[in-house]
């Protein structure tokens, strides 16, 4: 589990996040939700630790991220997998090379048992034998899954995901949602999403947080959506009329 405790975040005095505190479980795909500039990327970057919060704390189970010195931070990032947006692969390396690469830095592995592992990891993304191919001769969702490979290749307990759909399709993006999901549920990750997607978040949201202006404006799983009577959220789940519609015919019927 990861959780957060009163985080604050401000830039030359602008404060962005104003007191996150909130849990993310392990073995379920939570989401973090929340209109453009509501502070979603801050509060990622300081769950990662690429930022330092002006105030609050980060919990790894019991570990505190920002008491950490630097061996002990190295220690939990080797259990810490990462999904870019947009991949974030290597051109000049083959898919295998791409996949390979966190086994090259953090272990000491023989080349067959690296192999094994990177085998192991197309295999379970459904991209066996692409080996040798090259980034640009895929297409974006085989990227997508060239990228889930290498975020699990060292085995991570905590995974974080920035906005894992974009640029894909819908149906790729339930593909790829699914893949998330499947492999959180498997080996028990604690995996953060961050994202605009709204299949996402009723397909996949098992916990979800509403950013809004800095702070938690709603929590609550996919099944509470639809029921909620916060406002917050009503207007940035049912944006359009055609959605607003939707939702009333779903409450009618209940
Ligand atoms: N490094 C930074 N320095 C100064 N301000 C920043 C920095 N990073 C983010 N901000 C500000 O923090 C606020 C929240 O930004 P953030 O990127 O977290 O939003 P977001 O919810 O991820 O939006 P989007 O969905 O558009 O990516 C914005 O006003 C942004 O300008």
């Amino acid at each position: 589990m990861i959780r957060t405790e009163d985080l604050h975040k401000s830039f030359d005095g602008v404060e962005v996040l104003k007191g996150i505190t909130t849990e993310f479980y392990q073995g379920k795909t939570n989401l973090i939700i929340g209109r453009s500039g509501a502070g979603k990327t801050v509060l990622l970057k300081l769950l990662v630790g690429l930022f330092r919060p002006t105030s609050g704390r980060v919990w790894y189970d019991d570990v505190d991220l920002y008491s950490l010195n630097k061996k002990q931070l190295r220690n939990i990032r080797m259990q810490v997998g990462m999904l870019f947006q947009g991949s974030a692969l290597f051109d000049s390396m083959t898919v295998e090379e791409n996949v390979r690469f966190p086994l090259d830095m953090f272990t000491n592995k023989t080349r067959k048992e690296k192999l094994d592992r990177v085998n192991y990891c197309l295999e379970r993304v459904n991209l066996e034998g692409v080996n040798s191919k090259f980034p640009s001769e895929t297409s974006g969702g085989m990227q997508k899954r060239v990228g889930i490979a290498r975020s699990i290749v060292l085995g991570p307990k905590y995974l974080f995901c920035d906005e894992p759909n974009s640029g894909l399709d819908p149906k790729t993006s339930i593909v790829i949602d699914e893949l998330i999901k499947s492999i959180t549920e498997e080996q028990n990750i604690t995996t953060v999403i961050n994202t605009h997607d709204m299949n996402s978040v009723m397909e996949i949201g098992e916990n979800i947080v509403l950013l809004s202006n800095g702070q938690i404006a709603w929590r609550g799983n996919k099944s509470e959506v639809l029921t909620s009577d916060s406002d917050t959220l009503r207007d940035f789940i049912f944006a359009s009329p055609f959605l607003q519609k939707l939702r009333s015919t779903a409450l009618e019927k209940e």
